[in-house]
């Protein structure tokens, strides 16, 4: 393999992206690294050469990396820092002038995580063989599942084993737990502090690790446990909330790891129940999202309380550098620390491995459309719906079957109780605020609804990451008000992803694959029920005078849960409601002049019962939803008025993205409305939605009105 010459931080995440392999599984890629001159690696080194000269083919590829990045190093100089390479830390890349070590990635496009793979150290230069782990260790992964590390955690394996600080960025779901689990407990048991860690009863811990809340703290501190199980070390999770007691008597007796949240770190040592003297290790976990939350104050004060910063190896983890993360990592990393960032400065900054789709939909229509999407989208699998408020969360879980809320104001030990029940698969729908959006690596979730785009992009990026985690792919959904496209033009642009723009699944869809379950439930009945139930068939036949086909389409629609079909809006995705476009042979520049069309030829009681108006990206048009029984008087009343003309939509144009819009989809702030009653038209039970037909593509571009062009999305 090529060895790349020394580079920047920056340089390096370039590296990893230049390289994007086409559909190459599996492509090593080595980076000199820093030293470590054992003899073992050296003859591994030697195999691998032998191994270049067969793979041709990747071999132009990475030659042909290789002049990019030299240039690129060329052009580096007259560059501005990036964000990535924020003060003076060294990156990973970079190291000692003799020795260059081999570090091997393995990932595919886009950087992204790629699965885990075979344990097989001559092809998978990532294979969990390759590194200094320790049996015990190794056996664990391999219980679960893990054959070989993802690029993040290898990237950084040797350089926190080798003793330094780092500061690490990957994009979510790509591992990071693990990338400073593993080498901190190799660490401890073989390699730097195994001499000087403390050992015994009532030993002061060896290692500290911060996360913003408290459902992260336990999921890291249960890797702990679970990997430091395995060669003798035990971990403790403090965090508010939970009685001091038990955390005190799991203190006293002595732990090597404590994960836990600032505040109630702070306590303990306040209370000196947590004696940082002996501390090898310190990670932050999330920094960004410490500052969010408002744990400045407070992480400062412990990382201030270690006295001998040399003593200590400090890892940072953040999925963006806010000011106060680098000032942070300035002010407790040592100058020599190193930097391993799988983003950079990458365009797409949310996960590759998730669809992301944008669905218009007003708050009204929530209720009724969010079964169905589930049904469409999840394929059986765990639904993370995000809300901006605690409310909504609470009052959409009322009003989605089978689904559970969880949010700050919902009892710690109830809380847990919730995610272990979601975890287990008791029930497959959660609706959460925020306090879900970090971190949280529950599997199988397939789908991420978010019910409005939120305030800041780091909110999408992280709760879209709940699903297409570990190399796994999935579907993020993030509904919006048609007034508020601008949101969404603004996430784009933000976090580098390119929505799909897809409408509501229409409840006759559906329905039809009901119905196609249906058909092949009534094959299941046996022929013993005939006799029973054929006078009662003979009967409705001649009573209902229609043809038997369609009596047996009846039958299986009630068998499916159907008894109506209703059709759904393409603006406000509201049931029962139709969207049509207005025009007036000129420019429309307002609501109000469209409202004013209407007028001349409509009494203002139908008028009232228009949703939602949003005018049309070429400013010739403006389009609205209209209860169902309304559209006819639509229709023919523009009849009287010259130049006005309304149609029915089969496909949402183009729409303006400023405040233009009348918001009167109903129900502010609630998720009621909706006319009471039984919300879901299909009724269906369970998910599944059967294999990903249909509901793709969809709303916006491909005008009508021929020449589409007019209606095409602008983004
Ligand atoms: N080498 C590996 N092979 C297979 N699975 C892995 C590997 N490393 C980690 N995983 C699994 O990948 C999932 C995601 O890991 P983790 O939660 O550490 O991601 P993350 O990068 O911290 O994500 P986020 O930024 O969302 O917090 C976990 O289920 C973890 O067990």
């Amino acid at each position: 393999m090529p060895s790349l010459p020394l580079l920047s931080d920056a340089e390096e995440a370039k590296v990893l992206q230049l390289k994007k392999p086409k559909k190459v599984d599996s492509m090593a890629v080595d980076l000199p690294f820093a030293a470590s001159a054992d003899d073992e690696k050296k003859s591994e080194k030697k195999k691998k050469k032998k191994k270049h000269k067969e793979i041709e083919s990747d071999e132009l590829e990475i030659d042909d990396i290789e002049k990019k990045v030299m240039k690129k190093k060329r052009k580096a100089s007259d560059e501005e820092t990036s964000d990535t390479s924020f003060d003076a830390g060294v990156p990973v890349v970079e190291d000692s002038k003799k020795k260059k070590k081999k570090l091997k990635v393995v990932e595919g496009d886009d950087g992204e995580v790629s699965g885990s793979g075979e344990e097989d150290s001559g092809k998978n230069p990532n294979a969990v063989s390759n590194f200094r782990i320790s049996e015990p260790l190794r056996e664990k992964l391999k219980s679960k599942g893990i054959g070989s590390l993802f690029p993040i955690q290898a990237m950084t394996f040797d350089v926190i084993l080798d003793g330094s600080d780092l500061v690490g960025r990957a994009r979510t779901g790509q591992g990071k737990t693990l990338a400073f689990v593993l080498p901190i407990l190799e660490s401890l048991i073989n390699g730097k502090h195994k001499a000087t860690r403390k050992t015994g009863y009532g030993r002061p811990p060896s290692v500290l690790v911060l996360l913003p809340t408290r459902e992260l703290a336990k999921q890291v501190s249960s890797d702990f446990e679970v990997y430091g199980g395995a060669v003798g070390l035990s971990a403790c999770c403090v965090y508010g909330g939970d009685p001091f007691r038990g955390q005190e008597f799991a203190l006293k007796k002595g732990v090597d790891i404590v994960v836990g949240t600032p505040g109630r770190v702070k306590d303990h040592i306040e209370r000196g129940t947590i004696d940082l003297k002996s501390l090898k290790f310190r990670v932050l976990d999330e920094a960004d999202e410490m500052l969010n939350m408002g744990f400045v104050d407070d992480v400062e004060l412990i990382l201030g309380k270690v006295e001998d910063v040399n003593k200590v190896q400090t890892l940072l983890f953040s999925a963006t550098l806010p000011d106060w993360v680098k000032k942070i990592s300035a002010r407790f990393l040592k100058p020599d620390k190193k930097t391993a960032d799988l983003v950079g400065n990458e365009k797409l900054k949310a996960s590759a491995n998730v669809r992301h789709l944008v669905l218009p939909c007003s708050r009204a229509a929530r209720p009724q459309l969010i079964p169905d999407i589930v049904r469409c989208y999840s394929h059986g699998g765990r639904t993370i719906i995000f809300t901006e408020t605690k409310e909504s969360a609470s009052e959409l879980a009322g009003l989605l079957p089978g689904a559970r809320a969880l949010h700050g104001d919902i009892m710690q030990a109830q809380r847990e109780v919730i995610l272990a029940g979601f975890r287990s698969g008791r029930f497959l729908l959660l609706v959460a605020t925020n306090v879900a959006a970090r971190g949280l690596d529950i599997n199988d979730v397939q789908l991420i609804i978010q019910c409005e785009p939120p305030r800041d992009v780091e909110a999408y990026i992280h709760r879209s990451g709940r699903t297409g985690r570990a190399g796994n792919s999935g579907v993020a959904i993030l509904l919006y008000e048609p007034k508020f496209k601008h949101c969404i033009t603004r996430i784009e642009r933000e976090s580098g992803v390119k929505f799909e723009h897809i409408s509501a699944p229409q409840p006759a869809d559906i329905a039809e694959s009901a119905g196609f379950e249906a058909a092949e439930a009534i094959t299941t009945v046996s022929d013993s029920v005939i006799p029973v139930f054929r006078s009662q068939a003979e009967q409705l036949l001649n009573s209902s005078g229609l043809p038997v086909v369609d009596l047996l389409a009846k039958a299986l629609a009630k068998a499916a849960g159907y008894t109506d079909i209703k059709k759904r809006s393409l603006l406000s995705s509201l049931e029962n409601y139709v969207t049509l476009l207005l025009q007036a042979g000129k420019p429309i520049y307002s609501p109000s002049f469209a409202f004013s069309a209407l007028r001349r030829f409509l009494p203002d009681e139908k008028i009232e019962g228009v949703k939602g108006l949003a005018l049309t990206a070429d400013g010739m048009g403006a389009v609205f939803d209209v209860p169902a029984d309304e559209v006819s008087n639509f229709i023919e009343g523009q009849e009287n008025a010259s130049m006005v003309t309304i149609e029915v939509l089969e496909k949402l144009p183009a729409l303006q993205e400023n405040e233009h819009s009348r918001g009167n989809g109903g129900g502010r702030g609630r998720f009621g409305g909706g006319g009471g009653g039984r919300r879901f038209s299909g009724g269906r039970g369970g998910g599944g939605g059967g294999g990903g037909r249909r509901f793709s593509g969809g709303s916006s571009g491909g005008g009508r009105r021929g020449g589409g062009n007019r209606f095409n999305r602008r983004n």
